[in-house]
């Protein structure tokens, strides 16, 4: 592991553990390399070895962190194995409970309301987190709206928790965090998923088809709607690239994938078909734009 104090570093590598460790008890401004020269017991010269300047180290030691917390995160939860609420609920035990990571998330929360690219770093960490939480609830959970509150209350518990003077009448704070966390993980309205999803009963070939002929005919009709309310919207967009809307597109697909999820449609399957869908509608925005 990196942070056992059997390993050995590199210099750059112990500028950076000991700023995370100077970040994590004193914030931002305790991370000075003349004080962490004096911690290491080494001269304040060899910085400039590993380090253009102060900054290029306040951004290695976030680079590390973000790496920790994310990548490090899900390849000790991954060799673990078990299924995707195990493996979720593991990675917050190691972000949020740890003598290790906590502390520095901590302190990057604090320091990113004060720095836009700090924050910027933090929700790109935090959307990955969040990421992990829908697909594990929508293991269970079919509704996305229900998914989106269920994974914004494990992660407001497991931050939160750390905010809270309050005491839980006799109870335990690990005891009443356990409970909650499995009201938020109750499975209410499992649907199956791997090789039983979606089996239903059926004879033959015939028989499957006949059913995917059903459905296209409401996929079709929904379709119908859906090609109605393009079309409104193209009344409002004056030139092409408002009618492209690059930015919107990418906000449908990742909704969609989160709902795909929740309802056990694969997410790959569902982007391909989205974006393939949404690139016909700008189309045929385009040509009424044309005609018009
Ligand atoms: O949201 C819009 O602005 C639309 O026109 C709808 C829609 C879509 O099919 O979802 C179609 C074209 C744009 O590229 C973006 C999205």
């Amino acid at each position: 592991m990196r942070h056992s104090g059997f390993v050995t570093r590199t210099p750059r590598e112990s500028w950076i553990e000991q700023g995370l460790k100077a970040l994590a008890t004193g914030g931002p401004d305790a991370v000075r390399v003349e004080a962490l020269a004096k911690q290491l017991g080494v001269t304040k010269g060899g910085f400039y070895g590993s380090f253009a300047d102060r900054d290029a180290l306040l951004t290695a030691m976030l680079e590390t962190w973000e790496r920790e917390s994310t990548d490090d995160v899900a390849a000790r939860v991954a060799e673990k194995g078990g299924d995707l609420v195990t493996r979720t609920k593991r990675a917050g035990v190691l972000t949020f409970s740890t003598d290790r990571l906590l502390p520095i998330d901590l302190a990057v929360r604090d320091w990113a309301r004060r720095d836009e690219a700090v924050a910027e770093r933090l929700r790109r960490v935090d959307n990955r987190r969040m990421t992990l939480l829908r697909e594990s609830i929508g293991t269970f959970c079919s509704d996305p709206d229900e998914v989106e509150a269920r994974s914004v209350l494990a992660f407001c518990l497991l931050i939160g928790e750390h905010f809270l003077a309050a005491d839980h009448g006799g109870r335990t704070r690990a005891e009443v965090l356990a409970r909650a966390g499995d009201v938020i993980f109750a499975r209410k309205d499992a649907h199956p998923t791997g090789k039983d999803a979606g089996k239903q009963d059926v004879e033959s070939l015939g028989d499957v088809r006949a059913r995917i002929d059903d459905l296209d005919t409401q996929i079709v009709a929904l379709l119908a709607r859906r090609q109605t309310l393009v079309e409104a919207a193209a009344g409002f967009k004056t030139d092409e690239q408002a009618v492209r809307a690059p930015d919107r597109v990418e906000r449908v697909v990742a909704a969609v994938r989160a709902k795909a999820t929740a309802a056990g449609l694969d997410a790959d399957v569902a982007e391909s078909v989205w974006r393939s869908m949404i690139t016909a509608f700008t189309e045929l925005e385009l040509a009424r734009h044309r005609d018009s």
